[in-house]
């Protein structure tokens, strides 16, 4: 299958339970909860997105014809060597085109593989690590993984709402925008209150890497 990428680039994964591992970031283009134009922004299901992920034209950007072209731009971005390698699928939302014919691609090329997903539909088989970021207003179909990373606050979806799935880490994420120290303030006091959550500073965003 054929596949449309805003972007891919290198960096240090800046969230959650693996911040600050070196991965590759394959950010496809489009979502199921947001046009991705700022006129729609107000009457989207998800609002608070911090990301482009409309068209192709990001660095690395543009259609794969199959998955052994991805997944080779993929790991011409990687240049470091077979170790430790990290692919983290993102976008946009992934699982609207990633599929196990391009984890296979991936994992022949030494990679482990991550997924950052809205969770809104059910994975393909293969992914060795995945992140869900559950929306209010929106269907939560994928109720298990490896972390649960809750963008706080959603008054219509609170961590109480979640804490029973099947997740090894659960994580609050502050509301970045104009209240991100006030969310942030908030998310402390919820974990103070309930050490089950753990805070996911978007570190990448403090120290200025993409
Ligand atoms: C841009 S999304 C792409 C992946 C997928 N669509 C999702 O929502 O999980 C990547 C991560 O950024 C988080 N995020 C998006 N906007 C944010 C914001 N304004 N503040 C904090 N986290 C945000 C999402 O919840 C998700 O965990
Ligand atoms: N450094 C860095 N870490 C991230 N973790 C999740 C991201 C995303 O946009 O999915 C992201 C991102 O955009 N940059
Ligand atoms: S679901 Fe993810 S990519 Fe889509 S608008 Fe929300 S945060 Fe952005
Ligand atoms: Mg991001």
């Amino acid at each position: 299958m054929a596949y449309a990428v805003k972007e891919i680039f290198k960096t240090l994964q800046g969230e959650g339970a693996q911040a600050g591992r070196a991965a590759v970031f394959c950010r496809f283009a489009g979502c199921n909860l947001w046009s991705g134009r700022e006129a729609d922004r107000a009457t989207a299901v998800c609002r608070f997105c911090d990301t482009d992920f409309v068209g192709l034209d990001g660095e690395g950007g543009g259609r794969f014809a199959s998955a052994d072209d991805l997944a080779d731009a993929i790991e011409a971005v990687w240049e470091g060597g077979l170790e430790r390698r990290f692919i983290v699928f993102t976008g946009g939302e992934p699982l609207l085109q990633l599929d196990e014919e391009l984890l296979d691609a991936a994992h022949e090329r030494g990679f482990t593989c991550a997924v950052e997903t809205n969770g809104t539909m059910e994975p393909p088989a293969g992914l060795d690590w995945i992140c869900v970021s559950p929306k209010a207003g929106a269907p939560l179909v994928l109720r298990r993984g490896d972390e649960l990373k809750l963008v706080y606050p959603q008054p219509e979806l609170p961590p109480e709402a979640v804490a029973g799935l099947d997740f090894a880490h659960f994580y609050l994420q502050p509301m970045d925008g104009d209240a991100r120290a006030s969310n942030t303030a908030a998310a402390v006091d919820y974990c103070l209150a309930n050490p089950r959550w753990r805070l996911s500073v978007q570190t990448h965003k403090v120290i200025g890497i993409p």
